[in-house]
C-alpha cells in the first residue's frame, strides 16, 4: 500500500471559514469559531484521513495588517506555515469577494509561490448566486496561477468532499506522520483548551481579556471512567484575572461548568474539570509563546 502524508495550510482573511472547514476536514471541534474575528491565535492542526493519506491541516492565525509586535509574529507565523508547507489553500469568501486583505494575500503569495502549490477554496458559496460565482472565478485566476479551484460551503459541506480528495491524492507518498492509534487523541489536550477558550469568549464577549490563553496542564484518566483534566487559564494581568474570575467567581463556575458539559458529551464519559486562573506577565515578549503560535510544528512533534 502507497501510503501519502503532508502538511496543508489554510490561508485567507480573518472569519474566511479556516476553522470550520478545519473542523469539517478532521470531523472534530478543534478550533474555535465565533464571529469575532481573529479568533484563531493558537497554531491549530487537524490530522485527517482519507483513503491512505493523512493530511495535516495547519488552520493559521487571519492574515492582517501587523499593528503590534504580536500581530506582526501572528502574520509571519501565518506565512511561515504556508511556506512549509506541501499545499496551499487560499480561502477567500464568496460574497465579499476580492477585497483588499485577499489583495494583499495574493501579493504574499507572489512572494512565497516560487513553487509553491497554491489551491483557491471560494467559501460561502451558499451567499451568493452562481454568475457571482462565475466571476469571481475567473477574477481570482486571473490574477494568480492556481492550481485548482474549489467553490465550497465549509458550514453547509458543499464541495469539501471533492477538496478532501484532491488534497490527499496530491501529497508526497510517504510514512503517515502521525501513528494511527495516536491521531484520536493527538490533539486532545488541544480540543479541550479551546473548548475553554471558546466559553470564555462567549460569557466575558467584549471584556475577554486579548492576551490570554487557555493550557490544558493535566490529563488524568480515573479507573472509575471518568476523567479528571485541570486547566490553566493565563492572563497578562493581575487586573485581568477578576474579569475571568466574575463577581464571587460566577463567571468562571459558569465558564468551567459550560466547558465541562461539552467535554463529557465530546468525551461521552463524565469529566472533572478544574479551572484556575494565572496571571503570566510579558508573555508576548517569551519566544516560547511565539513559537507555540507559530507554525514550526515539525519541532518534537512529529
Ligand atoms: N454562510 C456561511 N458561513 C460560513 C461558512 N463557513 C464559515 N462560515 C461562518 O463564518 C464565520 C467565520 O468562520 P471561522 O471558521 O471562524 O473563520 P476563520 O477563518 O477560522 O476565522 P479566524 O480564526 O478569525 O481567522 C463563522 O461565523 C462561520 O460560521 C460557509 O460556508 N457559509
Amino acid at each position: 500500500m502507497t501510503t501519502r502524508a503532508g502538511f496543508v495550510a489554510l490561508i485567507g482573511e480573518p472569519n474566511a471559514g479556516k476553522s470550520t472547514l478545519t473542523n469539517r476536514m478532521v470531523g472534530a471541534k478543534v478550533s474555535i469559531v465565533t464571529h469575532k474575528v481573529q479568533t484563531t491565535r493558537a497554531r491549530i492542526r487537524g490530522v485527517a484521513l482519507e483513503g491512505d493519506s493523512q493530511i495535516v491541516f495547519v488552520d493559521t492565525p487571519g492574515l492582517f495588517k501587523p499593528r503590534r509586535r504580536l500581530d506582526r509574529a501572528m502574520v509571519a507565523a501565518a506565512w511561515g506555515g504556508a511556506a512549509d508547507a506541501d499545499i496551499v489553500v487560499l480561502l477567500v469568501e464568496a460574497h465579499r469577494g476580492v477585497t483588499e486583505g485577499v489583495e494583499r494575500i495574493l501579493e504574499g503569495l507572489e512572494e512565497i509561490g516560487q513553487g509553491r502549490r497554491v489551491a483557491l477554496a471560494i467559501n460561502k458559496i451558499d451567499r451568493v448566486k452562481s454568475d457571482v460565482l462565475l466571476a469571481l472565478t475567473e477574477d481570482l485566476n486571473a490574477r494568480y496561477g492556481f492550481e485548482e479551484t474549489f467553490m465550497i460551503s465549509a458550514e453547509k459541506g458543499y464541495g469539501c468532499d471533492d477538496l478532501k480528495k484532491w488534497l490527499a491524492t496530491q501529497l508526497p507518498e510517504g510514512p503517515w506522520l502521525y501513528p494511527e492509534d495516536q491521531i484520536a487523541d493527538l490533539p486532545l489536550r488541544m480540543i479541550a483548551a479551546e473548548m475553554t477558550r471558546e466559553k470564555l469568549t462567549l460569557r466575558l464577549h467584549q471584556e475577554l481579556p486579548y492576551q490570554l490563553t487557555v493550557e490544558t496542564e493535566n490529563w488524568e484518566e480515573r479507573k472509575d471512567g471518568t476523567a479528571r483534566i485541570d486547566q490553566v487559564v493565563y492572563v497578562a494581568r493581575d487586573g485581568h484575572k477578576g474579569i475571568v474570575l466574575g463577581n464571587k467567581g460566577e463567571s468562571i463556575k459558569a465558564i468551567s461548568k459550560a466547558a465541562r458539559e461539552e467535554l463529557e458529551e465530546f468525551l461521552g464519559r463524565r469529566v472533572h474539570l478544574f479551572l484556575q486562573v494565572k496571571v503570566r506577565e510579558k508573555w508576548l515578549e517569551e519566544a516560547a509563546r511565539y513559537s507555540e503560535m507559530g507554525l514550526d510544528f515539525r519541532d518534537g512533534n512529529s
